[in-house]
């Protein structure tokens, strides 16, 4: 006997739902995976009527999903939002070019103006460029420092309220997951919240599939039939989130809740307030958002022109701080007993 969906709609079901298990059929898949992102959105108040909301467009998976299922709730529970698409170009051939293809497919079917910004134009720089002077170690430290300020260079050019990523629960589980692994407690405080920026003048960036899960972004896009540009980038992939993300995939196929539970760790997660946050402020080169002097684009590039590609890389690890903080400890003991011998005579 066929199984029937579990809506109650009176179809056969086609699919098993990632998330919960649950037999549907297409339909109210659909549906089911369509309202929950709308629950999301309402239930943290990401948007107000009137805003004009870009969405980071990589020609991904996450994003076109993002791009479809934002205009489509848009359109029927009338957010009243004026929806644009930016991208990155981040110079990198057999990639990024082709990806960005996709993203003009999306502006073209979806109706929505499309910025593309480069790295080129916003550094003098391309990803290929710059892996040719540096090689391939450190070269995902770049083109993510120089993504995080070009999408807030480009927010500001397109003046939007906010930008919408395509980070979904498996990217937000995994950062947890890395933070902890990496003694972060300070992005680990912050790395599960659904709205960040908006101070100063930051443009706040939002996530609206925050608890979606990636495997039903697949799903859906298949389903549906969304263009999407599927390869990974060519450029060695961040090899530690790797690990992170390998861990994760191996847990969900034990227990498909891991990656919902390690995002609810993670909301309750209370961190001691002696833990130093950052303090978000305004590079004083450039003048755009960071919460260092100056901003890490700016050291970044400032090693690439002046050839030393090494400035700006390469943070203490914790067990380094820590040895730092013991022989410093050490230090202060040893001079305090010296004192007090030199006191006796
Ligand atoms: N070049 C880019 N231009 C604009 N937005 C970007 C770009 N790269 C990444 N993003 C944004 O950051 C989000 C997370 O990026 P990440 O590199 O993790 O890609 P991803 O998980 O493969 O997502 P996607 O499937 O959308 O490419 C993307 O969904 C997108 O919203």
């Amino acid at each position: 006997m066929p199984i029937l969906c579990k809506a109650e709609c009176g179809n056969k079901a086609t699919l098993k739902r990632p998330k919960t298990a649950d037999a549907l059929c297409k339909n109210c898949f659909f549906n089911a995976f369509e309202l929950e992102i709308h629950e999301t959105i309402t239930r943290s108040h990401l948007f107000k009527p009137g805003q004009r909301v870009a969405i980071a467009a990589s020609g991904g998976k996450d994003s076109t999903v993002l791009a479809h299922v934002m205009k489509l709730l848009n359109e029927k529970f009338n957010y009243g939002l004026k929806l644009v698409l930016l991208s990155i170009d981040e110079g990198i051939t057999g990639y990024r070019d082709d990806s960005l293809e996709t993203v003009k497919q999306n502006r073209d079917d979806y109706e929505m103006e499309l910025k593309i910004l480069s790295y080129e134009e916003l550094y003098g720089w391309t990803m290929d460029r710059i892996v040719e002077k540096i090689g391939r170690t450190n070269n995902c430290t770049f083109c993510g420092v120089f993504r995080r300020q070009a999408l807030d260079r480009g927010a500001q050019l397109l003046k939007v309220d906010c930008v919408a990523t395509g980070h979904n629960a498996d990217d937000i589980a995994e950062t947890v997951l890395m933070n902890i692994l990496r003694g972060d407690t300070a992005r680990l405080r912050r790395c599960t919240d659904i709205k960040t920026g908006g101070a100063e003048n930051s443009i706040p960036r939002v996530k609206p599939l925050k608890y979606t899960y990636e495997k039903e972004i697949v799903m859906y896009a298949h389903f549906k039939k969304l263009v999407y540009f599927s390869t990974e980038c060519i450029f060695a992939p961040n090899a530690y989130r790797g690990h992170a993300r390998a861990f994760l995939k191996d847990l969900e196929k034990i227990r498909p809740s891991v990656i919902m539970d390690i995002i609810h760790s993670g909301e309750q997660l209370q961190i001691r307030e002696s833990v130093k946050k950052p303090i978000r402020g305004i590079c004083s080169n450039c003048g755009f958002v960071s919460s260092c002097q100056p901003c890490k684009a700016c050291v970044l590039l400032e090693g690439l022109n002046r050839s030393l590609p090494k400035l700006g890389i390469g943070k203490r690890s914790k067990s380094e701080k820590m040895k730092a903080q013991q022989d410093l400890e050490r230090q202060v003991i040893l001079r305090e007993k010296a004192n007090l011998v030199k006191n006796d005579f």
